[in-house]
């Protein structure tokens, strides 16, 4: 049976799933790790449940060739090298939808506390302080949110920021339909110009570094606050540090750093630190009991069937095969690149050892084919090598 390793705090829920799934050996480690160690942790593993802090590049793909599948219990996947994971014929799962809710609240809260000035006020005051002043401090009511980014969080961001007062406005680089009195704006430049608040919740990777430049803070409101729970490239942190001490912005709020520790141990290093009209937090957004417990159900699930029927619905780097149970003695998963002349020839190679097709299903997503084939009988070791070896074969493995 299977081993799978869990870094990074994965919530009990996720090892509770893959136990009751007689998955046999499920190790736990509390933090991320780097490239060395992690690939000394994989060793022998089928697959592995990361967070947010465990890169998995090409590199540690191609050091562990037993490695059959990723689960990020997270949204993102940027941490992954998703190309390289479908090359190896290895599926990356994540959960899409379960910390949603847990991020726009944050943001939601981070807005009032910023527009209030509570982050300084609160500072002064265990000072010893008692700075009992309106000045500066506003209600969100009626003030314009811009969204940067309006996917499953933005537009969630949207809606509970109206409920409140708000006014919405977005910017996507996709057409998306506007939830409640959202109002698209046609370019970011335009957003960032009108809005009181702006908060970015576009995806990770190398399409949104820096995609907030020196020359976009520069175009801000002065009273304008900015908040980032997406990921810490996005922002060019040393423009932002500038903006804020020179008082071209009222303030921030960050989640996410473009170096973050990758443990508690880890000394927390950044420009921003000591600035009081700025809330710092340690990657957090999708961090609470709800959200954590619903992902380890997910993505563990999706893992499992993995494993033990060759499942890869919502796969977010690999062809899609729905779930089919597994009713004939043998099943062959078959990763391939997607070419002419690969079904007919492994077909043949059934049908030269006697093997009767009982149900095949193929999906192709761009250079990568898989084909599960259920067989009604046992499948020999000769014929496995000699799937394995055909030439387009990336990965063949019997479950
Ligand atoms: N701080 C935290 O703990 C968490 C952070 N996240 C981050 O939030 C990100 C967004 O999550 P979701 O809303 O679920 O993703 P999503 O995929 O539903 O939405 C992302 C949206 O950004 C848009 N987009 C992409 N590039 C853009 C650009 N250059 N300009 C404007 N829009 C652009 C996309 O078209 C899409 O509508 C995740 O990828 C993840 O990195 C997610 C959960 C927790
Ligand atoms: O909770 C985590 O470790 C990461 C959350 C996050 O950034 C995500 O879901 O993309």
């Amino acid at each position: 049976m299977a081993k799978i390793v869990l870094l990074e705090k994965i919530h009990a829920s996720a090892a509770q799933l893959l136990n009751n799934e007689g998955i046999a050996e499920i190790v736990q480690l509390p933090t991320a790790l780097q490239a060395n160690e992690l690939k000394k942790a994989l060793e022998g593993a089928d697959a592995v449940g990361i967070r947010s802090a465990t890169h998995i590049t090409a590199e540690v793909l191609q050091a562990l060739p037993q490695l059959r599948a990723i689960g990020c219990f997270c949204i993102g996947t940027n941490q992954v090298d998703l190309t390289a994971a479908a090359a190896h014929g290895v599926p990356v799962f994540n959960a899409p939808f379960s910390n949603t809710r847990s991020v726009a609240e944050l943001v939601i809260a981070e807005s009032i506390l910023l527009l209030r000035r509570i982050p300084e006020k609160n500072v002064r005051t265990h000072r010893g302080q008692w700075d009992k002043t309106a000045q500066g401090a506003y209600e969100v009511r009626n003030k314009l949110l811009g969204i940067i980014g309006y996917g499953n969080i933005g537009a969630q961001v949207g809606i509970l920021a109206e409920s409140v007062g708000m006014r919405v406005c977005y910017y996507d680089v996709e057409s998306k339909l506007p939830l409640g009195n959202a109002k698209p704006m046609a370019t970011m430049e335009a957003l960032l110009a009108e809005a009181d608040i702006v908060t970015l919740h576009v995806p990770g990777g190398s399409a949104t570094e820096r995609l907030i430049t020196g020359e976009r803070l520069a175009l801000m409101k002065p009273s304008a606050v900015l908040l980032n729970a997406s990921r810490g490239g996005v922002v060019d942190i040393d423009a932002l540090n500038a903006a804020l001490r020179e008082g071209r912005l009222a303030g921030a709020a960050l989640d996410v750093f473009p170096k973050e520790p990758r443990n508690d141990k880890e000394e927390f290093i950044s420009p921003l630190r000591g600035l009081d009209n700025v809330i710092l937090t340690p990657h957090i957004g999708g961090s609470t009991e709800e959200a954590q417990e619903n992902i380890g159900r997910e993505v563990a699930d999706k893992l499992a069937r993995f494993l033990k029927a060759g499942t890869t619905r919502w796969a977010v780097n690999f062809p899609e095969i729905p779930h089919l149970e597994k009713q004939t003695k043998s099943r062959v998963l078959n990763v391939h690149r997607n070419e002419p002349g690969v079904i007919a020839r492994m077909n043949a190679d059934f049908a030269q050892a006697g093997l009767n097709i009982v149900a095949q299903h193929l999906q192709t997503r761009g250079p990568i084919g898989y084909v599960i084939t259920d067989v009604d009988d046992g499948i020999s070791t000769a014929l496995l090598q000699k799937l394995r070896s055909e030439p387009a074969t990336i990965r063949c493995e019997l479950i």
